[in-house]
């Protein structure tokens, strides 16, 4: 069977790079909009309700509007956008994250696809939380930095209209309240949102994650090694997954952390890197916003949906 996906929003920057990672999909037959009919609201409503999946690539509000257009049952949904995330009756978006969750995304009608900066948080804290390595009450902090194509057409027209004079790396969100914290806290499982203070950088895409722990503050004092073997077992009983977790080295010397390193790709990578002495830790994810940040995981997700096997589905 064909499978008709309609992205709507196909012309944004997460829409058009499910466009190219569908490209060639005989499997699927994507199912397009007039261009100047993209924002008509009878038009979309008829593709939506026509569509086996309808991949939402919208601003949150648009969103929320596309689901209430839809009145077919048999249309399932991915929603990129941060509207469903932490909604009931949604399936979380993050395949990994458990080692039933890629079964309860293949199952789903709804599906909230993951946050770029909650994905690699999540990808790292969750096992230790799971572990008992971490109390769900621990005051955890995130930071990080990404390319600036994670604040959308907007974001990428106003960076390359400064092109050289954009600045190299711009803290935001210090007002402590932004829109991911609900989804960090409730799949990471803490009881309070975390301290998230990210940066945009001067370059399209690619996204470095950042958790930093003070070990002697955690029970039992764990050693670097213990959180590392936490998370890579977590990890070695997830098959078909994209993420990976590079060897624990407790070393000075600093591997190359590039942002844009899995640029293109739908892989996610983890490192912890520890000082057990100084009893400090911090626990990084490498990712691409683009890829498995957002068009990659969506991607994905609709493998899943459709119950392409794994093979294919590593193409995502
Ligand atoms: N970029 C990223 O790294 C990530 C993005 N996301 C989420 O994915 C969603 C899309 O983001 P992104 O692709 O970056 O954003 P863009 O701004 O690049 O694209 C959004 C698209 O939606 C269109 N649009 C806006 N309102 C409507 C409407 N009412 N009807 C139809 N189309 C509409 C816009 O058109 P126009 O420009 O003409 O208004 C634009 O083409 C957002 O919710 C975002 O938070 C999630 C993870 C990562
Ligand atoms: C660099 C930048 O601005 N990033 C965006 C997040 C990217 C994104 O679109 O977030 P969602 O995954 O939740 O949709 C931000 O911090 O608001």
């Amino acid at each position: 069977m064909v499978a008709k996906v309609f992205i709507d929003g196909e012309v944004g920057t997460t829409g058009l790079q499910i466009r190219e990672r569908l490209a060639g999909r005989r499997d699927i037959e994507v199912v397009s909009i007039s261009p100047d009919k993209r924002k008509d609201l009878t038009e979309r409503k008829r593709l939506l309700n026509a569509a086996d999946v309808a991949i939402l690539c919208l601003p949150d509000d648009a969103a929320r509007e596309s689901v209430s257009l839809i009145e077919n049952e048999a249309t399932r949904v991915i929603d990129a956008s941060s509207a469903h995330r932490v909604a009931d009756g949604w399936a979380y978006g993050f395949a990994e994250m458990d080692g039933a969750q890629a079964g309860a995304i293949a199952a789903a009608r709804l599906v909230s696809n993951p946050g770029c900066w909650p994905q690699g948080m999540i990808a790292t804290l969750r096992p230790l939380i799971r572990a008992g390595l971490v109390p769900a009450d621990h005051p955890v902090t995130v930071n990080g930095i990404s390319g600036y194509s994670g604040g959308g057409r907007a974001m990428i027209e106003d960076y390359q209209s400064k092109g050289e004079a954009a600045s190299k790396f711009m803290p935001y969100s210090l007002g402590f309240n932004h829109k991911h914290l609900p989804e960090m806290a409730k799949y990471a499982g803490l009881a309070e949102a975390p301290l998230f203070q990210p940066a945009v950088g001067n370059f399209a895409q690619g996204m470095v994650v950042a958790v930093p722990l003070w070990l002697g503050t955690l029970p039992r004092v764990p050693k670097g090694a213990d959180l590392h073997a936490a998370i890579a077992d977590h990890y070695a009983g997830i098959a078909g997954g994209f993420v990976e977790v590079a060897p624990f080295e407790a070393v000075e010397k600093t591997p190359e952390l590039d942002p844009e390193r899995l640029n293109d790709t739908n892989r996610m990578r983890l490192h912890v890197f520890a000082n057990d002495a100084r009893a400090q830790a911090v626990l990084v994810a490498i990712y691409d916003n683009l890829g498995k940040g957002a068009s990659g995981a969506a991607v994905q997700n609709l493998n899943l949906m459709l119950g392409v096997d794994a093979a294919t589905s590593l193409a995502a």
